[in-house]
């Protein structure tokens, strides 16, 4: 598990850790494990050019150090200076060990060919040095325009704690920020390393360990690594029966979107589990047995079919492709009202928000599984757009609001539950961003939920699975949804390799 905190807890740890220490050790500790980083991105150490942006912090005076370090083997370091203040201790090491720094004139706009941009250009690595942890807002005057500048070249880049520009604690960016190659963070990952757009902009983060864990507290967000799944991940043994492995009933899919019950239910079938009980109409009905003839599928009447939804089961997803209609609503009804486990996705969302109280007023586990879009829905005055760019944020609200667990897919996929440290998903892929991988996903995941695992990690297991079934088709073109069913006995086996 990849652990993140935020801003504030950082300080706090930072705080208690410090006043056992002497002046200045976090910040070598920092500095030493930043320059190891660059000395292993530059091809060599000796001779080469290293640019480093240096805002007025303590995030310029990390570069500073690990620049002096540079320098003191051999590397031409020059340091833009960019604060309306620098920090002395590390500007001075700098000068000692032989390089050079220059203020950059504080005019809003540095244009493309200053000596600044020709700097950067031509050197061989920059380091982003202008605001960490201590950033508000979006990034300001020089510090925007050198940002820009340096995603202009193709200088390969190493932020330093996060890419500037990036929200520490959401992953919102406004504005222009740093796009790093690495990102060298310290003490802890910080959530907006992991949650898109910001993890985006991070490039491969690296974490040194400056000695702050034991003063962290409980994690903002988590980002699960295969082995976490594996573990989590129900796997049968020598005692399981098709019942014990978990029965799954699915309410998805219509005579119209027969497609959506044909892909949620091989997501289930794929995804391990030991009976699926398929309820809807005829023609829906024979197109999920023609493909899938394992499912036991009950047939609705459409003059009453509550009566035919079936008993035994031990966990039900409802909603992709069943439509929004008075008949959709009692069904979506009467299942909430089972003390069964429930995975609600697309129509089924889309119905929350005309009757909150369905998930509100519930007590049995209740998942939801929407995209931006649909969770727009359960949100008044909220749109998909803010809610992309700030998904970490909108999926606790949501979660907290519902009082439920709740799975925003997109970009980066996130977790949310009250109570509990968020997750982030890093295995998010355009890949995904295709029709028909969202039935997929609730499928999967409700067969993980019929397995016995709570949703929290159900969520978890299956949107990594997901992602990881994406990559394993991909050879090279496009992927569809159909291919990722296919894939996704491949990606639980290879868990274990991962
Ligand atoms: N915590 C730890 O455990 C450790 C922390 N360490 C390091 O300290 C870093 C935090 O340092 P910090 O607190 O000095 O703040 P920092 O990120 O340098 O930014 C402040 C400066 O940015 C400026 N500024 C702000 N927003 C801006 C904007 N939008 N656009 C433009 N400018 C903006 C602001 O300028 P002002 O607004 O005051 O003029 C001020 O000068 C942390 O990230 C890590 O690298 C390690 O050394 C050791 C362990
Ligand atoms: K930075």
């Amino acid at each position: 598990m990849r652990y993140a905190h935020t801003v504030d807890t950082v300080r706090g740890a930072e705080g208690e850790l410090m006043a056992r220490l002497p002046d200045g050790a976090l910040m070598r500790r920092a500095a030493t494990g930043l320059a190891r980083v660059c000395a292993r991105v530059l091809p060599r150490v000796y001779g080469s050019r290293v640019v480093l942006l240096v805002g007025g912090g303590d995030n310029g005076g990390d570069a500073l150090y690990a620049g002096s370090q540079l320098a003191s083997r051999g590397a031409a370091v020059r340091a833009l200076l960019v604060g309306s203040r620098v920090h002395e201790g590390g500007l001075s090491a700098l000068r000692s060990a032989g390089g050079r720094a220059v203020e950059v004139p504080r005019t809003t706009e540095i244009p493309a060919g200053s000596e600044a941009a020709t700097e950067m250009a031509a050197a061989d690595l920059i380091v982003d040095g202008l605001v960490g942890i201590g950033g508000t807002g979006g990034l300001r005057g020089p510090h925007a325009s050198l940002a820009a500048l340096a995603g202009a070249t193709e200088t390969p880049t190493v932020a330093v704690d996060l890419p500037s520009g990036i929200e520490a604690d959401t992953g919102a960016v406004e504005g222009t920020a740093v796009r790093a190659d690495v990102t060298v963070t310290f003490g802890t990952h910080k959530p907006g390393l992991l949650v898109s757009p910001g993890a985006e902009h991070a490039g491969v983060v690296e974490l040194v360990d400056i000695g702050l864990a034991g003063e962290l507290p409980t994690a903002r967000l988590e980002s699960p690594q295969a082995g976490d799944v594996d573990v989590s991940l129900p796997r049968p043994g020598p005692e399981s029966t098709k019942y014990r492995r978990g029965v799954l009933g699915m309410a998805v899919g219509s005579d119209r979107y027969r497609g959506a019950a044909v892909l949620a239910a091989g997501g289930a079938l794929r995804g391990g589990v030991g009976m699926l009980r398929y309820a809807g109409h005829d023609a829906v009905a024979t197109e999920v047995l023609r493909h899938w003839p394992e499912v036991v599928v009950s047939v609705l009447d459409p003059e009453d079919p509550l009566a035919g939804l079936p008993e035994r089961v031990d966990a039900w997803v409802v909603g992709p492709g069943r439509g929004v209609d008075g008949d959709a609503e009692t069904e979506l009804e009467a299942i909430l009202g089972s003390p069964l486990p429930v995975l609600l996705d697309a129509d089924a969302v889309t119905l929350l928000g005309t009757r909150p109280r369905l998930v509100r007023d519930r007590e049995a586990p209740t998942l939801l599984t929407p995209h931006a879009a649909e969770m727009a829905r359960l949100l008044p005055d909220t749109s998909p757009r803010e809610i992309e760019a700030r998904r970490l944020e909108y999926a606790t609200r949501t979660a907290e609001e519902y009082g439920c667990v709740v799975l925003l897919k997109g970009s980066t996929t996130v977790i949310a539950e009250p109570g509990r440290p968020a997750l982030a998903d890093p295995n998010g892929t355009s890949l995904l961003a295709t029709a028909g991988t969202g039935d997929v996903l609730s499928g999967l995941v409700g067969s993980l939920l019929s397995g016995g695992l709570a949703p929290r990690e159900a969520a978890m297991c299956g949107a990594y699975l997901h992602g990881l079934a994406a990559r394993l088709a991909h050879d090279g073109g496009p992927i569809s949804a159909s291919d990722l069913i296919g894939a996704l006995p491949s990606a639980i086996r290879a868990l274990r390799t991962e």
